[in-house]
């Protein structure tokens, strides 16, 4: 055998060749030269590959070539093929591989990590006999270039874009879900905080386009001098100098892998026409109604997975019912949605990829990660999780990157100082002992084991009218106990008890139930035959453990969740933020923005369950809640009493129409409250604020402090830029509502007749609530 030359920067491969020198001295047996033999091909293979290429040392991605081609072997079979050579499946950030390639991708979750990785497949065996498997450093250029399109696109790879062409074929369920989930999640941070900047200074052109002359606002002109002298070489960019106000970083999210804590899935046929318990592989109106396994999803939680796929089992093995198909509108199971709530706050505190990295340098186990233990809403410091760009290291200075983004318009402004933390004094990073903010070079994806959720809910939504249903009532009950004994044996192997059921009786052709749709608890077992001749045609009774089951999971119909110290409540269709880490850190914010004293109204418009304003609740001295949904208000009412809160109060109704009556009431002229002492805080869904609340807040001039929530960048510009618009003088181009045309006294468009002053931008900061998708959530503080 020819003598290879292993380079000093491989020094597993010397330890391989070693080990097959070894093996050919002591005369072994024909099966173990074969295998000798090719594990010194690999090393020849390898080594040569090495020589011509530097070993890419501090990364956490491998490629594998020699996989086999064709049949099932996708990404799926090459993860398996990784996991059952001795690799964690929490270690294996995603793997990749086209049906048509022998190369497989993999990332992993740390250095080390990938270090091992790189070594126990060097030595393992192939997944084919004779097949020789290469194991190199880095991601292979092919699917690069496919990672990069994708994460451009949000979309799955189609394999054409790697040479080989094919027939596109239906999305893959982790790019309908979670289009991100292989970009790095320091690269969605800087995506996420670019979309924010661009909503800033959207709102700065909406603003400069419904005002001119003397009406200007003051800061849309700073904005102005900012954008001209970046223009005129100042250092500077023209996009960020125009924002409408700081930005001071984003917030990553505490926890990135399976963070969810309500997951919904759709009951349909996967791609072999079997029933599946999973995600939807694309939407409907692209005439996709396939189901993919939700296992592979990085923001689904491991119970929801379990759920899952106990459902599965159950309809494919046990019912006599189908899954509901929309086209026809037949069949009985719809949706199974799973939502966990946990008695204490799960905070992971975040380690530094530097820190990462050095441990590993150094040979050593990666560096402990902490869960911060319920901190208080005093004490828990959002500085843990700010994200800034453009200055390597918490405290150092800002690059001239960062100062081309930011040092106009105050982005680099400490967050403290910034009143973010509400905790002056205290040493940045609090309670944790983390150092400020981090910037994005130095994020890493390392997290702790995340615990178990204390309490589970399963919502089952069910089409009535299918005809099996419909007429045996009894058939119906049999089915949904049965599925609920499934779900609850599955629950309890994984560690805890499924504690409520709800059934959700729901005709409509969309999954999408309106808040009304009948909710009911489990039905009671069938009753048996009255006459001993009715007993052959009737199905046996039912069998004990399923009425145990049924027994236990009947439970209350919500199930609690704990913020910032505080119990809330869940109803199976209430809103609650679906990452309960992140909105911890979210929640901080808003309350020290707010900056609420003991004279405070505290208007929560668009409450939900009453979280932001029952987290504020000790320190104002009354909050009114208001949310269109009944079932939230009454959760709100409920957690207001569980966290021994009397100061709120909550209404039931839009707040179009609930809030111009409030106003009027409770910060009126004869109002208790003082200017200033009337506090909002705005969190509308996606389609913003409606206009009359607009109308309300800009007319009540008791309100000097607004604090406003998005989860849609878009329709943010809308609300914020009609916040922030004076009332006359409007420009006659302005054809979107808000201006009066003309200047002067008079009626605008929308109606609204009185003299306001606007809010002006105070301060902005991005959130990531949602990480692996498109979406993140903003901060903004307005003031007048
Ligand atoms: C993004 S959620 C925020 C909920 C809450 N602030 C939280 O953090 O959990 C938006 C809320 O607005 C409510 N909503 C939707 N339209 C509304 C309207 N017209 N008036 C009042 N509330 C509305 C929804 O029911 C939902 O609870």
């Amino acid at each position: 055998m020819a003598e290879v030359a292993v380079p000093s920067a491989a020094p597993a491969l010397r330890r391989e060749l070693e080990f097959v020198r070894s093996l050919l001295k002591t005369g072994c047996s024909v099966d173990e030269m074969v295998a000798a033999a090719n594990a010194a091909a690999r090393v020849a293979a390898r080594a040569a590959a090495e020589t011509g290429r530097e070993v890419q040392k501090g990364g956490t991605e491998l490629t594998v070539r020699g996989l086999p081609v064709g049949g099932d072997w996708d990404w799926r079979a090459f993860k398996r093929f990784l996991q059952s050579r001795g690799l964690s499946q929490r270690t294996i950030k995603f793997t990749d591989k086209d049906v048509e390639l022998d190369v497989g991708v993999a990332r992993f979750a740390t250095v080390a990590d990938c270090n091992l990785a790189a070594d126990l497949l060097a030595a393992c065996e192939p997944p084919e006999p004779g097949a020789t498997i290469l194991v190199e450093r880095g991601l292979a250029p092919e699917y690069a270039n496919r990672s990069r399109k994708r994460a451009r696109e949000g979309e799955e790879p189609q394999p054409g874009a790697s040479g080989v062409s094919k027939v596109p074929r239906t999305p893959d369920v982790c790019a309908a879900v979670c289009p991100w989930w292989q970009v790095p999640y320091s690269k969605q941070l800087t995506d996420k905080h670019h979309r924010i900047v661009e909503a800033l200074t959207a709102i700065t052109m909406e603003v400069d386009r419904r005002t001119y002359g003397s009406s200007k606002p003051e800061w849309v002109r700073a904005a102005h001098a900012r954008a001209s002298g970046a223009a005129a070489g100042v250092p500077g960019s023209a996009s960020s100098a125009s924002l409408c106000c700081p930005l001071l970083g984003i917030l990553r999210s505490p926890a990135i892998e399976r963070y969810r804590n309500k997951s919904e899935f759709t009951v349909g046929l996967d791609e072999h026409e079997k029933p599946l318990v999973g995600f939807l592989r694309g939407s409907f109106q692209d005439g996709i109604t396939c189901v993919g396994e939700p296992e592979p999803t990085r923001h689904t939680s491991l119970m929801a997975v379990k759920l899952a796929a106990a459902a599965t089992a159950y309809i494919r093995d046990v019912s006599q019912f189908a899954p509901y198909d929309k086209r026809s509108q037949q069949g009985y199971w719809r949706l199974v949605l799973v939502r966990e709530g946990r008695n204490k706050s799960f905070l992971p505190v975040p380690v530094t990829s530097t820190a990462v990295e050095v441990a590993a340098a150094e040979g050593g186990s990666p560096p402990a990660q902490t869960i911060l233990d319920s901190p208080t809403f005093a004490t828990l410091d959002p500085l843990t999780y700010l994200v800034t760009f453009g200055s390597r290291g918490a405290g150092a200075k800002p690059s001239v990157a960062a100062a081309e983004t930011s040092a106009d318009v105050g982005a680099d402004e400490p967050m403290a100082e910034a009143g973010a933390t509400g905790s002056e004094g205290e040493g940045a990073g609090g309670s944790s002992g983390c150092q400020p903010g981090m910037d994005v070079s130095e994020v890493c994806e390392m997290e702790p084991e995340h615990p178990l959720p204390d309490e589970v809910m399963v919502m089952l939504q069910v089409h009535p009218e299918y005809l099996p249903a419909k007429t045996d009532p009894n058939a119906a009950a049999r089915e949904l106990r049965g599925m609920t004994a499934a779900l609850y044996a599955a629950a309890a192997a994984a560690g805890e008890p499924l504690i409520t059921v709800r059934v959700q009786l729901h005709t409509g052709v969309s999954n999408a139930a309106p808040a009304d749709a009948p909710l009911l608890a489990l039905p009671p077992a069938p009753e048996p035959p009255l006459l001993p001749s009715d007993a052959a045609e009737v199905q046996p009774p039912e069998p004990r453990d399923v009425a145990a089951a049924v027994a236990a999971a009947s439970g209350p119909g919500y199930i609690h969740d704990s913020l910032c110290e505080l119990r809330f409540r869940i109803s199976p269709t209430a809103f609650f933020q679906v990452n309960s880490p992140a909105t911890c850190a979210l929640y901080k914010v808003v309350g020290d923005w707010a900056a609420a004293g003991s004279s405070t109204l505290l208007l929560d418009i668009c409450c939900g369950t009453g979280t932001i304003g029952l987290t504020m609740a000790s320190r104002v001295a009354k909050v009114i809640g208001i949310d269109s949904v009944p079932s939230a208000i009454e959760d709100a009412r409920v957690n207001a009493a569980l966290n021994g809160i009397t100061n709120a109060e909550f209404v039931a109704g839009k707040a179009e129409d609930a809030l111009p009556g409030i106003l009027s009431t409770h910060a009126g002229p004869d109002s208790p409250y003082g200017p200033g002492d009337v506090v909002a805080v705005a969190d509308p869904p996606r389609a913003g604020l409606h206009r009359t609340v607009l109308r309300a807040l800009l007319g009540c001039e008791r309100i000097r402090r607004l604090v406003f929530v998005s989860c849609n960048p878009d329709n943010l510009v809308q609300n914020i830029a009609a916040l922030c618009s004076p009332p006359s003088n409007r420009s006659g181009r302005d054809r979107g509502g808000w201006g009066r045309r003309g200047g002067g006294g008079g009626t605008d468009m929308n109606g609204y007749s009185g003299d306001y002053s606007p809010f002006r931008p105070v301060k902005a900061l991005a959130v990531d609530l949602f990480p692996h998708t498109a979406h993140v959530e903003a901060v903004m503080l307005l003031e007048r």
